[in-house]
């Protein structure tokens, strides 16, 4: 099996509004996001790659229209933005334009990843 990977970035503000009180997410808040989308294959296409990565502009263009600077709990249209939820959102826009999709992980902060891979 063949993996590749590469990682897009964005700004965003959310709120986790159904945290308890005093939860610091449940305060308006941003994350400088980091988004990796990791694709798989058994084969490589007549160019010795999985996926062109520059093919993958259409993810970027995506997150820059859709989710940069941004307020995630009106993009996702939640109250329970989280990473775990952004991860499996992306993962299912990517997989209906690229098959070899197979995950997608979120971090929020350095310390932090949230990978959604069904
Ligand atoms: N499982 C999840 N837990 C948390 C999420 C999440 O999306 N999934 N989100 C948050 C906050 O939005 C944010 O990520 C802050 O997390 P936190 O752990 O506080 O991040 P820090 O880097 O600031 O960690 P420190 O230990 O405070 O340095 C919270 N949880
Ligand atoms: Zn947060």
């Amino acid at each position: 099996m063949y993996r590749i990977s590469k990682e897009f970035h964005f700004s965003a503000s959310h709120q986790l509004v159904n945290m308890p009180a005093g939860h610091p997410c449940a305060r308006l808040h941003g994350h400088n996001y980091v988004v990796r989308l990791e694709l798989a294959s058994e084969e490589l296409d007549q160019y010795g790659f999985v996926v062109d990565y520059t093919a993958l502009k259409a993810f970027k263009d995506y997150i820059d229209d859709a989710f940069d600077h941004r307020h995630l709990n009106e993009v996702l249209d939640s109250d329970l933005p989280t990473a775990e939820l952004l991860a499996r959102h992306l993962h299912d826009w990517a997989k209906a334009r690229w098959p070899q999709v197979c995950a997608v992980a979120v971090s929020e902060t350095p310390k932090t990843w949230a990978r959604y891979q069904p």
